[in-house]
């Protein structure tokens, strides 16, 4: 518990030497440019608009950026308030309250951790507190989830269920773009999803260190609620760019696996998380994924609709996750892996 970022913070005027990242990781600095002409879609339109403008729309922000911000996306503003809520409750009770959840097991399925998933087999540690839970299906992993706020569980159960939804209606948005048929995306490839709940408490030196290393998700998609503090770097055109929030609005993020599934058609951008020294930033990022065993490949139907062959080869969601820990911090290397070259 004592290594927390948010134990031992408030204590220190300069970073300790094992938070100093390499300055050619790091960020130099902290006025990077804003991500320009971050496409901004209005999912009500899928709906009640011209649908197919919204399909376009989202497949070119996929294939341009591999990141989209979506608005009016049906999930209520209240929630995502009393959600952020939740999270900020549950960062800032006492160590005794949140020592059941800790631990340094990354096999642990809902757990309290800092820096990565591996604290103790890396040299250099993030500047970063995560709770992360599976919750898909709920009833399933609810009563794993933190029993302290006490309506931690009703209310993060909710979110979880519509930012879900969200997942699936953009997910159906994206296959009918790519003309997949209605099945695609079956059960088996959404049929994990994660909750991680990131605390990156204020830091002495932004410039010495990192809140997340640079990577690309290693799931189908991503939503993402990053609250009112920018942090949220992607890499476009070589150059890193800040991706600013906006209120109530979701950053969605294509995963490696969808990259894989659209044959490199859709993009997945790399992107890291930089820290600041004047106020706690609270996130929640949600991922959709799959189980183990699931065979990730290039759609056929696609292929023959394009008369293209296959940039990847099929592989096993497990050797996607090996090849990811393998090469850490390195995602273009862990698609490489799987790549046809020709
Ligand atoms: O907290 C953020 O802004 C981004 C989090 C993220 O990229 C991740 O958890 O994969
Ligand atoms: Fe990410």
């Amino acid at each position: 518990m004592e290594k927390m970022v948010s134990s031992w913070c408030n204590t220190v005027k300069f970073v300790p030497q094992d938070y100093v990242f390499p300055e050619d990781t790091r960020t130099e600095d902290q006025t990077v440019p804003i991500l320009k002409n971050c496409p901004m879609i209005d999912l009500e339109k899928a709906v009640s608009g011209d649908r197919n403008d919204v399909i376009q729309q989202v497949l070119q922000a996929s294939q341009d950026c591999g990141l989209f911000q979506v608005i009016n996306h049906g999930v209520c503003d209240d929630l995502i308030k009393d959600t952020m809520e939740m999270s900020k409750e549950f960062f800032n009770m006492s160590n005794e309250e949140k020592a059941s959840l800790y631990s340094l097991d990354p096999h642990k399925s809902c757990r309290l951790y800092t820096s990565s998933f591996d604290y103790a087999r890396e040299s250099i540690h993030l500047w970063r507190d995560v709770l992360k839970h599976p919750c898909h299906p709920l009833e399933e992993w609810v009563d794993l989830w933190p029993q302290k706020p006490s309506k931690y569980r009703d209310v993060v159960g909710k979110y979880s269920i519509e930012v879900r939804n969200l997942s699936l209606r953009i997910l159906e948005l994206i296959r009918e773009g790519l003309e997949l048929k209605p099945e695609y995306f079956g059960d088996e490839m959404k049929d994990v999803q994660m909750l991680v709940l990131s605390h990156y408490p204020p830091c002495p030196d932004p410039s010495l260190t990192l809140g997340i290393l640079k990577h690309y998700d290693p799931y189908v998609i991503t939503i993402l609620y990053q609250g009112n503090m920018s942090g949220l770097q992607v890499m476009k055109d070589g150059q890193w760019v800040r991706v600013e929030p906006v209120a109530n609005a979701f950053v969605v993020n294509i995963g490696q696996l969808l990259k894989v599934i659209s044959n490199g058609k859709l993009e997945s951008v790399e992107h890291r998380v930089v820290t600041n020294s004047k106020e706690p930033r609270y996130t929640i990022a949600s991922f959709i994924g799959t189980r183990r065993d699931t065979i990730i490949e290039p759609a056929k139907a696609l292929l023959e609709k394009d008369d293209c062959r296959p940039l990847y080869q099929a592989f096993s969601y497990k050797d996607f996750l090996q090849a990811h820990k393998e090469h850490r911090g390195e995602g273009e290397a862990t698609l490489k892996v799987f790549k046809i070259e020709g």
